[in-house]
């Protein structure tokens, strides 16, 4: 399989098949919502769109990155997120990267947004599609996130490879400067960081699905796709 792993501002043609990464945090946030049940995530292109989305169904859970803001249910974060009454509901999400890289990819022909916690099931979907060639999507700090390249590295890994240590990928995440940067955040107690926050993002292929985004009418939705285990490359 071709990869190429680029920045947003770096996207000057619409991929055929892109995968968004973003490990911290909003995919990650995104897996642990629908491993809490959640059943669809609204991917929002702004605030207003979300307030104004949230507002026309007010059962719907308005979360953005950043500290809580007025209007918004929830903020950006894995373990602030699994307090909420999550079965069923829908999720309308806008964070600072990784709903952005989604979006700026929207009409790729399969579209998968991704990080450590679903790396293992998005390397298995892109094998049963016959991925040839797919562009992954660094979102975090223009492409130069090192969370997210390890992680963009180790799903194409696992893709050709039956077997992939995880653990130096992991480790390139935990020594990434947006890890320090949360990890110190928490221990200020800075409004929208939970301490278990970067431990709940960096774990390899805890769960079993892959997160596929999808036009449905005018809204971008991302739903979580189980990956048969197939053999490898
Ligand atoms: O909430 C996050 O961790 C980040 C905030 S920022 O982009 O680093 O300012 O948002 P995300 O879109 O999840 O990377
Ligand atoms: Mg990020």
């Amino acid at each position: 399989m071709r990869t190429h792993l680029l920045g947003i501002p770096e996207l000057t043609r619409t991929p055929a098949v892109a995968v968004v990464i973003d490990v911290l945090r909003a995919f990650s946030v995104a897996a642990w919502a629908f491993a809490g049940g959640a059943e669809r995530i609204v991917l929002a292109s702004s605030e207003d769109e979300a307030l104004e989305l949230k507002g026309r169904h007010p059962g719907w859970l308005a979360l953005k990155d950043g500290p809580p803001a007025p209007g918004f249910d929830a903020v950006n974060s894995p373990a602030m997120l699994a307090l909420h009454d999550l079965p069923g509901r829908t999720i309308v999400q806008k964070t600072t990267s990784g709903t952005v890289g989604a979006l700026a990819v929207a009409d790729a022909r399969l579209l998968l947004c991704a990080s450590f916690v679903v790396a293992g099931a998005t390397a298995r979907l892109l094998r049963e599609r016959g991925a040839q060639e797919v562009t992954f999507v660094v979102t975090g700090e223009e492409g130069r996130a090192e969370e997210d390249r390890a992680c963009a590295e180790y799903i194409g890994r696992c893709v050709e490879s039956p077997e992939v240590d995880a653990e130096p990928y992991l480790r390139r995440a935990r020594d990434s400067r947006w890890a320090a940067s949360l990890a110190q955040g928490a221990r200020q107690g800075l409004p929208g960081i939970h301490p278990d926050d970067v431990r709940l993002c960096l774990q390899a292929d805890r769960f079993p699905f892959a997160m596929v985004a999808r036009r449905e009418g005018a809204l971008m939705v991302l739903r979580p796709v189980s990956a048969p285990v197939t053999p490898a490359r």
